[in-house]
């Protein structure tokens, strides 16, 4: 049986390359996976040029695709690899900070909860990409851009967001990806048709999810489309494997397994 991958290549939006380029270049570089070194702040002390320089030290995969492609289910057939760390998605963070539910109010008003539940989720993304790395290769679902580049974009284009929320929201984002170094290597990109997200949605049935209809995940889709194959709308920052997933469980497990020596050899792409 043929299985149909497609792997993209792109331009990276980062150099992976750490030379000493001041204190800003010292910043990005030293962020997610980079070995931390003492910052300036907590420091006091500006770092030697040499020891100092840091040590690129994972292999960083950020696993993309619609609202219950299968993600999370990819992720968990790879954690089984002693040399594989996985990040899920911190939704319970988004579900429960401190007492309240951002994810909930936002499927119930968007246009008042979207920028909180946005704000969070950007904060969350970019603490799981700076979070000390584990194992040689980390994969993790989703990633600051997405959160951008599809979630955040939805909700403006769709009339949901105002425009000063999305202002304010490109603004910090600009910021974070303009002093922080956010390194990834490949985007694995679930490929599904909105229905099939559909079926496992109402399989999965999440609480705050009940109400998306199938032209949310619609939308959703045609903004992953643009951004990951036709590539008309943001940048995309490493190379796509593309895997298509519609297939049923026995299927896909073994399309990941087809798949692992390309994943594991993402550094070298
Ligand atoms: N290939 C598949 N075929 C059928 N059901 C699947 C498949 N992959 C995942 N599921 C089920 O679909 C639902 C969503 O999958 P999940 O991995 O949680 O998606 P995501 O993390 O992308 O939201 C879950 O109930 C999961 O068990
Ligand atoms: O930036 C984001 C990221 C995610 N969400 C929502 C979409 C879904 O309801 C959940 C994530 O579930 P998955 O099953 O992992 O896709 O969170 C969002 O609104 N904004």
């Amino acid at each position: 049986m043929s299985v149909c991958v497609t792997l993209v290549s792109a331009r990276r939006a980062v150099a992976p390359a750490c030379l000493w380029t001041g204190w800003s270049g010292w910043r990005k570089a030293c962020a997610g996976g980079f070995r931390l070194v003492p910052s300036r702040a907590r420091s006091g002390t500006r770092p030697r040029a040499a020891g100092h320089l840091p040590v690129r030290c994972c292999v960083q995969i950020c696993v993309e695709g619609n609202i219950a492609s299968g993600k999370t289910t990819c992720l968990e057939y790879f954690s089984k690899t002693s040399s594989i760390e996985v990040l899920t998605e911190p939704i319970s963070k988004w579900r429960d900070v401190r007492g309240h539910n951002p994810l909930a109010l936002m499927y119930q008003d968007p246009l008042r909860w979207g920028i909180t539940l946005q704000t969070y989720v950007q904060l969350t993304m970019l603490d799981r990409h700076l979070s000390a790395v584990a194992a040689p290769v980390r994969m993790m679902e989703r990633s600051i851009f997405s959160a951008k580049y599809i979630f955040v974009e939805n909700l403006f284009r769709s009339g949901k967001m105002p425009e000063v929320d999305y202002a304010v929201l490109s603004e910090w984002f600009d910021w974070i990806t303009a002093n922080i170094c956010i390194p990834v290597d490949l985007i694995v990109y679930l490929q599904t048709s909105p229905q099939t997200c559909h079926e496992r949605l109402k399989q999965r049935c999440r609480e705050e999810e009940k109400v998306i209809p199938l032209e949310y995940l619609e939308s959703i889709h045609q903004l992953y489309e643009e951004w990951l194959i036709r590539r008309t709308s943001w940048p995309v920052p490493a190379p796509v494997l593309v895997i298509p997933a519609d297939h049923n469980l026995q299927r896909m497990l073994h399309q990941y397994e087809e798949n692992r020596a390309k994943i594991l050899a993402a550094s070298c792409l």
